[in-house]
C-alpha cells in the first residue's frame, strides 16, 4: 500500500464545491462547499448513502461537469474555471474516467477501444503502447475481441487500459465493480491497486461495496452533500461499521 501522510500533495484539490440542481421548490444543494484532496499515487474511496453526491463529485472532479462554485484544482488548471473546449483537452490529456457500464464500442475491438484516446488526440497512434496499455491489464492476448466476446471483467480491464493509454494525471472511477460478481470485481480492484502500486498513478473511484473500499489507502465518507469522515488505511469491517452509523 502506498503511503499516506498529510503532506502528499493532491492531485486533483477541491476548494468550497458547491453544486445545486433544479427541484420542484427551486434549486435543490447537492454539493454543500465540498473542500478535499485526492492525493497522488493514492487509490481514494469515496462513499455514502444514495443520493449523498458522489456521482456528483466526482463528475465535478473530473470535469464532466461544473460546480456553481469552489475550485477544482488539476495541478495548477482550475476546471470550473475553464471553458468546454479547455475541459475537452484536459479530459482527453490529463484525466481517465472508468465507469460502471464499461461504456466501450461495441463495433471496436478491444486494441480499437485502447487506441481510441490516442486517436482523438490526433497523430500517429503506436502500436507497442496500446499493447503495453492491454499488457498492464492482463488483457495482451485478446486485442482482437470485440466486448460482447469478454466477460464483464474483462470488458471493465479493456475500459482501464483505455485510461491508461492517455497516461492522465488521475484515473477517476464511479462504481467500476458494479455491474460485476463477487470474483471479477475483486480482480478489478486488485489491477486498480496495482495501477497505484506499480504504475505510480492516482486513482479516484465511488463505491458502495465496503470490500471494494477497503483496497483504497482512505476512504472519504459523503452525506448530504458534506464530506462527513475519512478513514485512513480502512478495513471492509471499518467501513461498514461507519456506513452503519449515517445509515441507521
Ligand atoms: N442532472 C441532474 N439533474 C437533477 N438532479 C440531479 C442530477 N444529477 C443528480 N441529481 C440529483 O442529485 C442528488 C445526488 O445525486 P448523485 O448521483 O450525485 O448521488 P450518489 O450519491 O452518487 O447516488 P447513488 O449512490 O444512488 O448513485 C440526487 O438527489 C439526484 O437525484
Amino acid at each position: 500500500m502506498s503511503l499516506l501522510t498529510d503532506i502528499q500533495l493532491p492531485a486533483v484539490q477541491l476548494a468550497a464545491v458547491s453544486k445545486s440542481y433544479p427541484g420542484a421548490a427551486g434549486r435543490v444543494p447537492v454539493l454543500r462547499e465540498v473542500s478535499l484532496g485526492f492525493p497522488q499515487q493514492a487509490l481514494t474511496a469515496v462513499m455514502g448513502p444514495s443520493g449523498s453526491g458522489k456521482t456528483t463529485l466526482l463528475n465535478c472532479a473530473a470535469g464532466l461537469d461544473k460546480p456553481d462554485s469552489g475550485k477544482v484544482l488539476l495541478g495548477d488548471t482550475d476546471l470550473a474555471a475553464c471553458d468546454e473546449r479547455e475541459l475537452t483537452a484536459v479530459r482527453r490529456g490529463r484525466i481517465g474516467f472508468v465507469f460502471q457500464q464499461f461504456n466501450l464500442l461495441p463495433m471496436l475491438s478491444a486494441y480499437e477501444n485502447v487506441a481510441l484516446p490516442l486517436r482523438l488526440r490526433g497523430g500517429r497512434v503506436k502500436r507497442d503502447r496500446v499493447m503495453e496499455a492491454l499488457r498492464e491489464v492482463g488483457l495482451e492476448d485478446k486485442a482482437d475481441r470485440r466486448p460482447a466476446q469478454l466477460s464483464g471483467g474483462q470488458q471493465q480491464r479493456v475500459a482501464i487500459a483505455r485510461t491508461l493509454v492517455a497516461e492522465p494525471e488521475i484515473v477517476f472511477a464511479d462504481e467500476p465493480t458494479g455491474s460485476l460478481d463477487r470474483r471479477s470485481g475483486r480482480q478489478i480492484m486488485e489491477l486498480l491497486r496495482a495501477v497505484v502500486d506499480r504504475g505510480g498513478r492516482t486513482v479516484a473511484m465511488v463505491t458502495h461495496d465496503p470490500a471494494a473500499a477497503a483496497c483504497a489507502d482512505r476512504v472519504v465518507f459523503l452525506s448530504d452533500g458534506k464530506v462527513v469522515g475519512r478513514l485512513d488505511h480502512p478495513t471492509a469491517d471499518a467501513v461498514a461499521r461507519r456506513l452503519s452509523l449515517w445509515e441507521r
